[in-house]
């Protein structure tokens, strides 16, 4: 395993393809951890540099207690990620916290991002009370009590009817996230509204939602891309908040012809 220190303690992350390559740095969601690309990352073209890394709190990365840090934490974490490499001009691929992270980054540090693409996700994402009342849930329950509502939001019926035993394996997923990094994360969510920073943005921006994405539903993420002048939206059928596990070539293809045409790949 690979770690970088960033103000978090360790952070994990897999470094692939070859090491003078276009780099492409994937951000993952609220509760789940690297392996939610794992469809993703062999369609891209080769040459590419693939890498992905979990956010505090999330896989086997270190967390801080939670209420002792935010989104401008996680996107800290991801620049200190792409500093310690030696990384410049990445296309950041984010899904929903992720791709707060990666407007966040592209705003803080635009030396470090080409272009984003933004996948099921906003520069703000539900109302600062529904993720104070998703913690306070948690806080009583735990995340079991919750995490059947979520495979409804993150996975279309179809996914969830004839996938069963996979379902189980991102049910486990997520309830086994640490409760500092979930609930740290949730805070942070809650508590970030990039709208303005975002709509200052002026780079390359794809953003995709699946049809049938409960968490961040399509016209959220439209509205997301209208604040970037140029930016281009796709739908993604038959998915639900995680296209890159229920569509992957689908979402593969969007990301190639992105890359291709911002002179990537
Ligand atoms: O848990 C959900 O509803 C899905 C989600 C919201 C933000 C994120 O990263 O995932």
């Amino acid at each position: 395993m690979k770690a970088v220190t960033t103000g978090a303690g360790s952070i994990h992350f897999r470094d692939e393809g070859p090491k003078d390559g276009r780099v492409v740095l994937f951000s993952n969601s609220l509760g789940t951890d690297l392996r939610v690309w794992d469809r993703v990352a062999p369609l891209l073209p080769a040459g590419l540099r693939v890498i992905r890394y979990d956010k505090r709190g999330h896989g086997p990365s270190d967390c801080p207690p939670r209420g002792t840090w935010g989104m401008g934490d996680h996107v800290a974490d991801a620049a200190a990620l792409l500093d310690a490499l030696g990384v410049k001009g990445a296309v950041v691929v984010g899904l929903s916290v992720g791709g707060q992270i990666a407007q966040g980054l592209a705003a803080e540090r635009p030396d470090l991002v080409h272009g984003m693409a933004l996948c099921d996700t906003a520069a703000k994402i539900g109302a600062p009370s529904m993720w104070g009342e998703r913690i306070q849930t948690i806080e009583a329950d735990g995340l079991e009590g919750m995490a059947d509502a979520v495979m409804e939001r993150w996975f279309t019926k179809r996914f969830r009817t004839e996938k069963k035993a996979e379902l189980r394996l991102w049910r486990n997923m997520l309830t086994r996230t640490s409760l500092d990094g979930y609930l740290g994360s949730c805070a942070a969510i809650g508590d970030a509204d990039l709208r303005e920073s975002t709509a200052r943005l002026r780079l390359p921006t794809l953003a995709v939602c699946g049809d049938e994405d409960g968490s961040t539903p399509p016209d959220l993420v439209r509205e997301t891309a209208a604040l970037i002048p140029g930016a281009e939206f796709h739908l993604i059928p038959g998915a639900g908040h995680l296209p890159c596990v229920e569509q992957p070539e689908i979402l593969a293809t969007h990301l190639t012809q992105f890359m291709k045409r911002i002179g990537h790949v």
